[in-house]
This record gives C-alpha cells, structure tokens and sequence, in this order.
C-alpha cells in the first residue's frame, strides 16, 4: 500500500514507572475504552503551524466545505493538547493524507481528525495508532461514520445493522452540523451505506491486507512496550523483573515474537454467514429492509436495502427483499424508535455453505392479540416457505429500547427445526440461533486449521540470540516451519469459550481429551450435540464462565503427566481479568493459544497473560512465541488473530 510504514517500537518513548492501568494492584478489565464524545465546538486547527496565511485560510476553507471523513484517536494522554496533537501530526511518517483538520480538548482521552477521503482516513489508522505522547498507552483509532458516533468496538450487532446508539439525540449544534454535513456530502445513499458497513470497499484487497498487516505490527509493538514498562517499574521485584529480561535482550526493532503475513480471505465479496437488517423506511418513505444509515430527516432515521454491500451474500439479500414486499403490504406498523409503538422490527438472515438459511424476525408485540399476531406471522411464514430458500424460520418478541437482539429472550419456531448446519475442516456442526459462529467459513477453516497445527506442535521455546545466536536462529526457522499434526495421548485441550465446539471438536481425535467452557446453554447443547454426531467421545463441556470453571476442569478433567493447552477464543473485547487470572493460575497450563477478533481491544489480556508474578496474576508469565492474522472481514478494518503463547520455563531468568 502507498506509502504506509511500519512504526515498530524505536525503544525511545518507554511509559516510564507508570504503565496505564497496568500497575501491580491495577484492574485488568477489558481494554473497551468509553469515553463521552463532546461533538460541539471543534476547531479548525492547522496540522503543522499556529499562524495561518490568507491563502492558507482560504485552502483550509474550501477543505472545511469538503465532505469530512472522521476519525476518532483513543487513548491519548488526557493532559496533551492541541499543540501536541499538532506536534504528532507534523512528525507522522508518512505524512497524513488529505488531512482536513484535528481537533484534541485538553483533559479528554481522544482526538478526532477529519480527512477528505474514505480511503486517506483508511490509510491514517495505523499512523496516528503510532503517534507518541507523553503518557498515552494502546493508541486505538476508530472510524466514525458520518453523523454517527464512533461504533462500540464490543457490538458486533450494531456494526451489522447499521444502527446508531440509542442516545444520540438530535438537535441543537450537533444536529444542525450533521444536516450541513449531509448537504454537503456527494455521496450516493448506497455509497454511504457501504461506507459505514465495510468502510474498506473502496480499497483493492492486497492495500486492505497491507493496512491490517501494520495494525499488527504496531500491535506487536505496543504489546513490548507494555512489557518494557513493568520492568522500569520500582513496583516489580528484582526477581520477578528477571522474568521479563527476554525483552531486554531483544534488539532494536525486533518484535516481542514472529509475526506471519496477514492470510487474506479466500472469499472476498458476499462472504458474511450473518447479517443483521432493520424494518424501517428508505429516503422516500417508503417501507425497506436493510441497514440503517447514519442519516437523520424529520425525526426518521433512514433504512436502505444492502444491494451493493460486498459482504452481504445473495441468499441474504434474497430475505431481505422478500420481506421488505411483504411487510410493504402488511397493515401491521414498521417499530418507531421514538414512540416505541410498532410491531416489524428487526431481521436476522444466518446463510450457510450446506445451503442451510435461517431467518430470524423480531416483532413488538405489545398491545396486539395473539390472534391477530398468529395471523400476520402464519401468512409471512407462508411466504418464506413458498419460496423454497428458506430453511428454518424462528420469530422474537421485543419490546426493548435496545436495537438488536435479545440474548436471553426466547425464539418460537414457525417452520423447520429452528436450527441451522455448517461444515468447518470436515466437520458438521449444528448452530442455534442464539449461538456465536464465525461469519466467513471458508477463511474460518484457515484460521482453525492454523490455531489446531499450533495446539499440537508447539514452536520449540526461543533462544535467546545473545544467548546461543545459532539455536536462536534454528528456533525461529521451526517457529515458522509448518508441522503436521500428530496424535498426541497426553494433551488435554481446554477450549475457553467454546461456543458450539468448533475449535476443540476439530482436534477431539487428536487429543486425549477436550473440555469446552462456555457461559451461553444453547451453544453448550449444541457442542454436545456435535460431539455425539461426529461420535466423539472423549470432550466434555461445562456450561459456566471460565472463570468460575477452572476448578472442576483440573479437579475433574486433569491428571498428572496431562500437558495442558489452553485455546482461548474470547468475545471482540477480550475476557474479564479474571479468566486471565485464572488461566495464570493453573500451574497445569503451560502454553496458551489465544484467538482475537481485536487484538487492539483485548490488549489488556495480552499484557496480563505475560505481566510479571503478582498477587493478583499468579504463575510464571506466559511469552508470546509466534502469530499470524487471518482476514476474516474483507472490506471492514476488522481481521482475526492468532498468538501461541507459552508459559516461561521455572529457571526463566537464565533464559
Ligand atoms: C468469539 S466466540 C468463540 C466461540 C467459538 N470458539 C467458535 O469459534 O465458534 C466467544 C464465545 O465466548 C463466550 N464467552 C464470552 N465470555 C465468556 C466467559 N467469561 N466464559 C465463558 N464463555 C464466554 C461467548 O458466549 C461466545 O460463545
């Protein structure tokens, strides 16, 4: 990709004593930063110089006039200001592209900059991500859409459906800017709805795999630089310091641990297992189904249809359209958010490679006799079935603020066994409506395959280079040699949050055993069920948190001589501390593989997983020893992430 580089850690800006957070007695939650985003009031602030020319006035006029491309900067010293932002804009290698203007409120935690262009806004993320302040940690850029507040990074739902939070209430300044702002914008209302769904459309793929590859490289490097903070910490005993000299003997430049290529996609259009569309009404009032854009217009949010969305598959579409003709004609009313009156809400299409199509509808159902409900859901269902396409039709009951679905409400079955099917490395797999399965299959069977070949053959325990400068080199050819798996009688797997069973299914007959933890019942009765059906009868599955299950997996589950692998394949935003902490605790679980979709936002269980020895995190930390990133969201900024991770050795300060 043109000019994007790699911001390694220079070793120059370590965080000093203080690592954010991150202290001996800090809490480890999840790196999800909130952050209440104030809109009004920005101003136009030169990147480079404080004095500005007439010319300079005009040019920053007519790009102010432009269509403005927001990104949102977290995690930025909340004592830095404008001139310090200016600074790290002024320093950016390479330079930003088509930068509008920057804005950074001294005593907030973010920054927003403003680019005229989708692509140069794309192309900023892993620069600003490297910008240096003087005490920011974990720098996170996120796109904001336009007239949207910035997507929650644990809410998979609403990047789907297109929504905007709840309390983004229009009105005074902030509303009046986001009308000028859609005058001004040229773009096609489908063009937009593209923008916010897969904001990388625009983008050919290999620039797409280039900008996630560097995310990582500078992941990789805020991870070191985390490290390098406990050991100037005066909190860290010379002991446990001794367990982080690794680090130390690092050179320059050097990653904390090898980082593959990002694997692209074999599919990259229409490969979404999952979409999510609302019931509303598109620019001419009439009555659609598809993603709510980030438009407002007389108290109306706008819904358009997902024609040209690259990630949306045909089946999907197919829905989408079917019922937006039958709900065009239904004399049941399209849910308004602000009255909370209506009865079509919400659909959810699950399309899988079998041909398997499941279709969720969510309807408020207040105030309407189950008569007349039965009716108008036994005529939809008629017309679902006619089609022939559709496999398995379920309907959920909402009356909830809340725009997505509700975890816990029940789903009533209208026709088939309101269960869906998906093959994955060979396998068959039965999927429940409300359980989490990875969205692009064929990409998914790179990534299991990959995380199976690490669980079993673990990269030998690097040498350090100052060490043994010839084993040091041996060991990282092995690091990155591919090995077949072989059967391995004493590894009992672990696989925490298990979900329907995929990962530790795929390697039950390799193993002696696999235990699966998972907190969501239907996905647990599902892991079963797939068990049994692939015949499979040394896994066992617990349906708790990990945290709280860690106990009755060693007292149960483990014997001695068992060499005890942990697959750790947790939510967008990591887990909480605790499961890490429990995971640190088990002297049993020497080498971890730790799946993320974010490995920005589930930094801080990296860190806790390899942190020196404290009270709170028992054990030896663990190492971070190989990774590679597997792209399984073509055209969004989001990509999966793998990491082995072993636990250092007991004499680890003469390694
Ligand atoms: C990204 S999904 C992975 C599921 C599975 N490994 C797969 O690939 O299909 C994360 C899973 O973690 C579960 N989960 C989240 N927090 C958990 C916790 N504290 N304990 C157990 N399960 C949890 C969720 O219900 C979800 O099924």
């Amino acid at each position: 990709m043109g000019g994007l580089e790699e911001h390694e850690d220079d070793d120059t800006h370590f965080l000093g004593e203080e690592v954010d957070g991150h202290g001996e007695g800090s809490d480890s939650a999840p790196a999800t930063k909130k952050v209440r985003v104030d809109e009004s009031g920005a101003s136009l602030a030169s990147a480079t110089t404080a004095s500005t020319t007439g010319h300079q006035q005009q040019q920053q006029q007519q790009q102010s006039d432009a269509p403005r491309f927001q990104l949102k900067l977290f995690g930025i010293d909340k004592f830095a200001a404008q001139k310090d932002l200016n600074r790290a804009i002024a320093a950016a290698d390479p330079p930003l592209k088509g930068l509008v203007k920057n804005k950074k409120v001294y005593k907030l935690e973010f920054a927003t900059l403003w680019f005229d262009s989708e692509e140069n806004r794309a192309a900023a993320i892993p620069i600003v991500e490297a910008f240096k302040f003087k005490k920011s940690d974990n720098l996170r850029a996120e796109i904001v859409h336009a007239d949207a507040q910035p997507e929650r990074s644990d809410n998979r739902d609403r990047a789907q459906t297109g929504d905007r939070p709840q309390n983004d209430r229009r009105g005074g300044k902030r509303g009046r800017d986001a009308e000028k702002e859609e005058k001004e914008d040229t773009r096609t209302p489908q063009e937009k709805i593209n923008d916010q769904v897969t904001p990388l459309w625009r983008m050919p793929y290999a620039e797409q795999l280039a900008l996630k590859s560097v995310r990582f490289k500078n992941g990789l490097g805020t991870l070191k630089k985390n490290l390098m903070g406990f050991l100037n910490s005066r909190d860290v005993s010379d002991e446990k310091r001794e367990d982080l000299k690794y680090i130390t003997k690092l050179k320059k430049g050097d990653r904390i641990c090898p980082l593959e290529d990002v694997v692209p996609s074999p599919i990259i259009d229409d490969y979404r297992t999952k979409c999510e569309f609302t019931i509303g009404f598109d620019l001419d009032g009439n009555r659609s189904v598809g993603f709510l854009l980030g438009m407002y217009k007389d108290g109306v949010t706008t819904v358009l249809p997902p024609t040209d969305c690259k990630n949306v598959p045909a089946a999907a579409k197919f829905v989408a359209s079917t019922l937006e003709t039958f709900v065009q004609k239904s004399e049941m009313d399209v849910y308004d958010r602000v009255k909370k009156l209506g009865f079509w809400r919400l659909v959810q299409v699950r399309t899988h490679s079998t041909g398997d199509v499941m279709v969720i509808v969510q309807i408020n159902a207040v105030d309407v006799e189950a008569a007349k409900k039965k009716e108008v859901l036994d005529s939809l269902s008629a017309v679902f079935q006619e089609t022939g396409k559709i496999t398995t039709f379920l309907v959920q009951e909402s009356s909830e603020k809340h725009n997505g679905f509700v975890e816990n409400a029940p789903m009533h079955v209208w026709f088939g066994d309101g269960v869906i099917y998906e093959e994955l490395l060979g396998l068959r797999f039965r999927i429940s409506p409300t359980a989490f399965f990875q969205v692009n299959t064929p990409a998914t069977n790179g990534l299991y395959g990959r995380v199976r070949e690490w669980c079993q053959n673990p990269a030998p325990y690097p040498v350090d280079e100052s060490d043994d400068p010839d084993a040091a080199a041996a060991a990282t050819d092995a690091a990155k040699t591919e090995t077949k798996p072989e059967k391995k009688n004493n590894i009992v797997l672990l696989d925490l949050c298990c979900g329907t069973g995929t990962i530790g299914l795929t390697m039950a007959p390799a193993v002696k055993k696999v235990v699966g933890v998972e907190m969501v019942a239907e996905a647990v009765q599902d892991a079963r069920f797939n068990a049994e059906m692939q015949g499979c009868t040394n896994v066992a599955y617990i349906c708790s948190k990990v945290e709280d299950a860690m106990r009755e997996v060693f007292s149960k589950h483990v014997e001695a001589g068992d060499e005890v692998v942990a697959v750790l394949d947790p939510p967008r935003a990591g887990v909480h501390g605790a499961v890490i902490q429990a995971v640190r605790a088990c002297k049993g679980i020497n080498r971890v593989v730790f799946v993320s979709c974010d490995f920005e936002a589930a930094m801080n269980n990296f860190i806790d997983l390899c942190r020196p020895t404290s009270k709170k995190y028992q054990g030896k930390p663990f190492r971070p020893i190989r990774s590679a990133p597997f792209d399984l969201f073509p055209h969004t900024p989001h990509c999966e992430f793998v990491m082995e991770l072993q636990r250092l050795p007991e004499d680890s300060s003469s390694s």
